[in-house]
């Protein structure tokens, strides 16, 4: 595929004698942001190393923009933020972000960059003296200095306070409508379920699931919470009449298969006032987390 800017096929890669990257394929588009998920060990970083080329193929094929890993073209369309940053404390930002743009022949907006990560303040005083928000922030800075084409996030929000997470997600926002094909590997579903396109989940270094949430909750076939709250003395009547599970004094649950969604709401308001209010609890990415990429799962 053309819009295709990472392009991994069917790769396997060994260390030593085990193989822990089994026939991995998987695509990130032009603007389009991929969560990589899955249990400590599974093989994200392996497979981030890889894209990044740090580490050889053992089988299958990576190609970014059309180009080998870990060649200066690939390069120079890659950024990576990893876990865990780290830049001179000697320096300042802006300086460290100079150094960056020379290293890497970019000529950059460093005063602009500084002030859209939230760091304009802090831009001539020593890294050493940032927090580790503002270092992450700084890390992103630096993703966004070089314009890339990927850019491969490694647990970018790890440490961060919700407001500071918030805004990093926004930047991440800003860089995929700018086309940027992006690959966010994490532990963070909450976050991730809500500011990704499509979710990637290795086991054991299998691809076990790559669809939007809603394609996954489709395949896995997880049933929806329906949670009714009846009205005052009317939750027995309600949990007949429904065949639900009288859940507390006042409300009452059922579940149901996600496609019938529609019919059930149309049957519990065939109820009347019995029922004062629903909540819908469709499967969340922690539930569909847990389907894919426990084991024995398919
Ligand atoms: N340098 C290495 N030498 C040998 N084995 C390695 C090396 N790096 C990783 N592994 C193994 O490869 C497998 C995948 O590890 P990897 O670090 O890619 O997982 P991960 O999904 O990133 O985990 P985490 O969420 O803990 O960061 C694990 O079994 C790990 O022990």
């Amino acid at each position: 595929m053309t819009d295709n800017i990472l392009n991994i096929d069917r790769l396997s890669k060994d260390r030593g004698r085990t193989r822990v990257l089994h026939d991995v394929s998987l695509s990130v588009k032009a603007g389009e942001r991929v969560a990589l998920l899955g249990h400590n060990g599974a093989g994200k970083s392996t497979l981030i190393k890889t894209v990044l080329g740090l580490t050889p193929i053992s089988d299958g094929a990576v190609a970014i923009a059309g180009h080998k890993p870990g060649s200066s073209a690939a390069r120079a369309a890659t950024a990576f933020l990893p876990e865990a940053v780290s830049f001179h404390p000697a320096l300042s930002g802006r300086e460290q972000l100079a150094l960056f743009a020379r290293l890497s022949g970019v000529k950059a907006d460093i005063a602009g960059i500084m002030e859209r990560v939230g760091l304009a303040d802090a831009l001539d005083r020593r890294i050493g003296t940032y927090s580790k928000g503002m270092r992450q922030r700084l890390g992103l800075a630096q993703v966004l200095l070089g314009k890339p084409k990927l850019a491969l996030l490694d647990e970018p929000t790890s440490g961060l306070d919700p407001i500071s997470r918030q805004d990093l997600y926004a930047i991440i926002d800003e860089l995929a409508q700018d086309g940027c094909a992006v690959l966010i590997a994490s532990h963070a579903l909450t976050e991730v379920e809500a500011r990704t396109d499509r979710i990637a989940i290795l086991r054991k270094g299998h691809l076990v699931a790559d669809d939007s949430l809603a394609g996954l909750s489709a395949q896995a076939g997880l049933r929806t919470r329906l949670r009714m709250r009846a009205s005052e003395g009317k939750a027995d009547q309600l949990a007949a009449q429904t065949g639900g599970l009288r859940i507390n004094g006042a409300s009452v649950e059922i579940e149901i298969e996600t496609p019938d969604k529609m019919d059930a709401l149309r049957r519990i308001a065939t109820l009347g006032d019995v029922v004062v209010d629903v909540d819908i609890a469709p499967p969340k990415l922690e539930d569909l987390y847990r389907h894919f990429a426990q084991e024995g799962a398919q």
